[in-house]
């Protein structure tokens, strides 16, 4: 069965932002924090490695109701056991995914424009995760930054949740939310920061102090 997600606080792993609280610390960390979703982002890792990292981050979270993505590596994913999938535009078809992963796990998938919202298929795919928002250096090849008025107009075109990325920072929580995103991803606003269950953690009481009720 896949598991109800909260896309409320996504933590994206960063190898090299997480030296002095390694990857596994700071996902530990993030979510004591209040972080609801984990990506396991390594792009230079082997696909064996990534299953030992996405192990130890499941392990980590364990006893928490966080949930455990893996990024673009569906072997890894599917050999790890993780609640769901991150792909690209460009890393492989949603249908092509979904027919490997089955029914039970979680499939995510990037989008940076209408068009690309509006041919997500809520059948195959359970999220999206809309951007950059912003340019930011976490991730050199990103795609055009949207801004806020385009994450407003695709998550509007979305047929699924939707969680807003790239150059996020507390102060940006409540025009996220106000877009009609679920949540905000973030990895430099948590990964190498000196505390990162005190980042999660301010960014998740901006989310509280956002939200109406
Ligand atoms: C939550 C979330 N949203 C977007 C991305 C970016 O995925 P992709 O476009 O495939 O780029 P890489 O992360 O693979 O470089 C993401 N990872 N997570
Ligand atoms: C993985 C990813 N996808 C789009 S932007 C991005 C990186 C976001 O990093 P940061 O939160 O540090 O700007
Ligand atoms: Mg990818």
């Amino acid at each position: 069965m896949k598991k109800p997600f909260d896309l409320s606080l996504y933590l994206v792993l960063d190898p090299d932002l997480c030296q002095q609280h390694s990857m596994v610390e700071t996902a530990r960390e993030a979510v004591a924090g209040g972080a609801t979703m984990v990506q396991v982002r390594h792009k230079r890792a082997s696909t064996t490695e990534r299953i030992a990292l996405a192990r130890s981050v499941k392990e980590a979270l364990r006893n928490t109701p966080a949930l455990v993505v893996m990024n673009d590596d569906i072997e890894a994913a599917i050999e790890a056991g993780v609640d769901a999938l991150h792909i690209g535009q460009r890393d492989m078809p949603a249908a092509s995914a979904r027919a490997r992963i089955g029914l039970n796990m979680l499939l995510g998938l990037s989008v940076n424009s209408e068009s690309a919202a509006q041919a997500v298929d809520p059948a195959l795919v359970d999220y999206v995760g809309v951007g950059p928002v912003f340019a930011t250096p976490t991730k050199t090849d990103h795609e055009q930054p949207i801004g806020f008025a385009g994450l407003t107009r695709i998550v509007a075109a979305c047929p699924v949740p939707a969680v807003a990325i790239g150059g996020l920072k507390q102060q940006h929580v409540s025009d996220v939310l106000a877009t009609g995103a679920s949540g905000i991803a973030v990895v430099s606003a948590i990964c190498g920061t000196p505390d990162p269950q005190q980042a999660s953690r301010e960014l998740w009481e901006r989310i509280l102090a956002s939200r109406p009720g």
